[in-house]
């Protein structure tokens, strides 16, 4: 009886010690899945208004956005702020990860970064490329200022990526997708799904185009206009990334893909997580 209560004891002492194990190595899973995500390192719309952003994004420009899902605003930064912002990059040396095996090639061939304002790669001498990391992070002020009917609530990222596609004589690009995951728990999995935290929450996506102002080597961002019926004809405007190009889009309507390019092409993207609002029937 002795030796049937001390093997018990022990059976039961064994499966608590590897149930607790395997419910610590699920809770350290888990939670890095959800705090790799950038949610958390962000702030509000009021604590990013940049005065310059106002003058380049006005009211009519976010009522258009509302219209169409997308708005294109040209030559937001001079010639020589792009000068700036490029010769940042070429300074800070090996920031991209060419070998950048999270990007899955097949739909995307580009190498991307993460940078922030507070990065101490920027402690000198990247004033232009600071002011585009602000000018992105000012547009959701203007959202609010100027009462976006679509989303509100926002959480600004610290952090924009840096995205260079080289030209090594083959042709890369980023298939057809929307920025902002729309799947649900069941098709992602609890790991999946946690994982792309930040990604369900985009609500606005700003890009800045860093090329040269007289760009002409394809790389064409490509956004498509939704149907409204099944029969009509599916169309879409083509947006040349012409350094100094600004696009701001509807993260959760507008399908978008890279085409290739023939040259390297920089672009700094901002994704504004927020709520979208309720729509109301008139
Ligand atoms: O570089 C661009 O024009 C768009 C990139 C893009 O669609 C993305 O990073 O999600
Ligand atoms: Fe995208």
């Amino acid at each position: 009886m002795n030796s049937f209560v001390s093997k018990f004891a022990r059976r039961l002492s064994f499966d608590s010690v590897m149930g607790g194990t395997v419910a610590t190595i699920g809770t350290v899973v888990l939670m890095e899945a959800y705090f790799r995500t950038d949610l958390g390192d962000a702030e509000t719309s009021k604590a990013c208004r940049y005065p310059p952003t106002s003058t380049i994004l006005t009211k009519d420009h976010i009522r258009e956005l509302e219209r169409n899902n997308m708005v294109v605003i040209h030559n937001v930064l001079t010639p020589t702020m792009l000068q700036g912002a490029r010769n940042s990059i070429q300074k800070m040396g090996k920031i991209f990860d060419s070998d950048n095996h999270s990007n899955d090639e097949d739909v995307r061939r580009d190498a991307t970064c993460v940078i922030r304002e507070s990065d101490a790669k920027f402690q000198h001498g990247h004033d232009s490329l600071i002011h585009c990391i602000k000018l992105l992070r000012g547009v959701p002020y203007l959202l609010d200022r100027f009462q976006y009917n679509v989303s509100s609530s926002f959480n600004v990222p610290k952090q924009c990526q840096l995205s260079r596609y080289i030209s090594d004589g083959q042709l890369y690009g980023y298939k057809r997708h929307l920025d902002r995951c729309t799947e649900s728990l069941s098709e992602m999995g609890l790991l999946g799904w946690l994982r792309a935290s930040d990604y369900r929450h985009r609500s606005v996506t700003c890009i800045l185009y860093l090329n040269s102002p007289d760009w002409n080597s394809g790389g064409n961002l490509r956004c498509y206009r939704g149907k409204e019926t099944v029969e009509e004809r599916e169309t879409f405007t083509d947006v040349n990334p012409t350094g100094g190009t600004l696009i701001i889009f509807d993260s959760e309507k507008v399908e978008h893909e890279v085409l290739p390019s023939t040259k390297d092409r920089y672009a700094l993207t901002l994704w504004i997580n927020g709520e979208r609002k309720e729509v109301i029937d008139t």
